[in-house]
């Protein structure tokens, strides 16, 4: 039984999650764009066309070679003239003394600007415990699955994830998967490997389509080639956003 975003609102209780859930009905746009462009003007330039269509923007600031916190200042302007919320795909896979300060400290001060993170489960419970303690009001999103070919998320590891975030509820708001990997709706799945006109490219990334992901139990779908490869950014944006947000109205009617 799929239930509507806002249904789900009465279930999730993160804020964060909640204040996506909210610009996901606003906008009709469950897509989260991945901006993983490696210079700040180019990643501004698109995310300036592309903002108006999204829902979440998803970055790797640490590709960015001429990284300056000027550039996060521009994001978060960014985020608040188009409505949407900033990821930073960090993938934290340490420590819980480690992670902290990953998450803190460096030139890139993540806490001080990302709605949400992601972090490996392999470490077990204190990475959670180590990001909790310097969090400011993040959403984390725990990796339960991955989209690529060959991966290591077996069954009994994404029990283990699923069993991590129970246990950390109002720090945890939901799991990168490829496929719904549980029955709770308070989690949001959001699912990587999105593109429609490719399968693959050659080093293990594995794409199904927009609406192939929202069947499978995508609340949200990560588009990065798939947009900032087009030669049209917005209009490819625009059209991944219209094709997720039906395939999520007709599974809603199908019920
Ligand atoms: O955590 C992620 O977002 C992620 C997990 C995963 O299993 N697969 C995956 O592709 N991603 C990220 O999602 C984005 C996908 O980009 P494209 O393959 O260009 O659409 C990249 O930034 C990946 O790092």
């Amino acid at each position: 039984m799929v239930k509507s975003f806002s249904d789900r609102l009465k279930c999730v209780s993160h804020p964060k999650a909640q204040e996506l859930i909210n610009i996901i009905l606003r906008k009709k746009s469950n897509l989260c764009f991945s901006a993983d462009v490696t210079e700040s003007q180019k990643l501004l330039e698109l995310v300036d066309k592309v903002g108006p269509h999204i829902c979440l923007l998803k970055t790797h600031i640490d590709i960015v070679s001429d990284f300056t916190p000027d550039l996060v200042t521009e994001l978060r302007k960014l985020a608040k003239k188009y409505d949407f919320l900033i990821f930073e795909d960090r993938k934290f896979a340490d420590l819980g003394n480690t992670v902290q300060k990953q998450f803190s400290e460096g030139i890139y001060k993540i806490s001080s600007w990302a709605d949400f993170i992601n972090a490996h489960v392999v470490v077990g419970p204190g990475i959670i415990t180590g990001l909790k303690n310097v969090a400011h009001n993040q959403g984390l999103i725990l990796i339960a699955q991955m989209s690529a070919a060959g991966n290591l998320c077996h069954q009994a590891y994404i029990k283990e994830a699923l069993m991590m975030a129970e246990d950390n509820r109002s720090f945890v708001c939901g799991f990168i998967c490829t496929e719904s990997v549980t029955s709770d709706e308070s989690f949001l799945n959001f699912v990587p490997g999105v593109n429609f006109s490719s399968s693959g490219d050659g080093l293990g990334q594995q794409f199904v389509s927009p609406s192939q992901a929202v069947q499978k139990g995508a609340d949200v779908i990560i588009v990065g080639r798939g947009i900032y490869q087009s030669s049209n950014p917005a209009a490819t944006a625009k059209e991944y956003k219209e094709l997720a947000y039906t395939a999520y109205l007709n599974l809603l009617e199908s019920e």
